[in-house]
């Protein structure tokens, strides 16, 4: 039986006082592709904000990779980020310096002391989005589908239980949009649990995987012809 990764029962999700999405249950096992779908503002990135604990968990209980949300405390969260790897439609590299130095970066930050395992851990992960020649380059200097593979090759470096992708293709066009979405199916395939948010449904069509709805505060699994 493969491991749980994401375990929620009866979770509700606020934003504040808000009811966003109520009575919210799901399993994603290890190595599963998840898509979170529904029309704008009908409570995608909230959820996902909810599994990363940007959101505190106020009703239900959830478990993401090991992680007890309802028990969670503030001093925690950095230890739950780091089994988790986060794509945002944004990208948010750092735009001071050059590729290497934003996964030095992430990797100094998370306790990595020793230059040449980070050299060798920065190669790996470029090597896996198809970027390792472009280490030198400024984020303003690569495409939006670059910067995303970038934003990837970052999720990764911690060898994350669980990637979480807010919109990964919110602003790539359609080709683009392919070749992030191919990263992230072979990411997939070598065994990574990815749950992302889209409204893309050519990706979903193209890419089949379960696929749950956001809607009128449910979230609820739908097969593809009743999308
Ligand atoms: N920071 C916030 N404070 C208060 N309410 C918020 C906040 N962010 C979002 N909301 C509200 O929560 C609801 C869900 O928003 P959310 O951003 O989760 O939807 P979404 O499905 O991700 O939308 P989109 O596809 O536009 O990103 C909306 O009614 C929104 O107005």
């Amino acid at each position: 039986m493969p491991e749980t990764i994401v375990k929620l029962q009866d979770v509700a999700v606020f934003q504040n006082d808000n009811l966003v999405l109520k009575d919210v249950n799901l399993e994603v096992k290890k190595g599963e592709f998840v898509y979170v779908i529904g029309k704008t503002g009908s409570g995608k990135s909230s959820f996902m904000k909810t599994l990363y604990a940007d959101i505190p968990l106020k009703q239900g209980d959830a478990s993401v990779a090991d992680f007890d949300l309802k028990q969670l405390q503030e001093k925690d969260i950095p230890f739950l980020r780091r089994k988790l790897g986060i794509v945002f439609q944004d990208f948010k590299l750092l735009p001071d310096r050059n590729v290497n130095n934003n996964l030095r970066f992430v990797l100094k930050a998370t306790g990595w002391t020793d230059d040449s395992k980070m050299d060798s851990k920065i190669e790996e992960v470029l090597t896996k989005v198809g970027m390792k020649t472009k280490g030198f380059k400024f984020p303003h200097e690569l495409s939006g589908g670059e910067q995303q593979r970038i934003a990837i090759a970052r999720a990764l470096l911690n060898d994350p239980e669980l990637i979480l992708a807010d919109e990964p293709t919110g602003n790539l066009d359609p080709q683009t949009s392919v070749e992030v979405m191919k990263v992230l199916q072979d990411i997939n395939q070598n065994g990574r649990t990815i749950v992302m948010a889209t409204h893309d449904y050519a990706l979903i069509l193209k890419y089949p995987h379960k696929t749950l709805k956001c809607d009128d505060s449910k979230m609820f699994e739908v097969i593809q012809k009743a999308m």
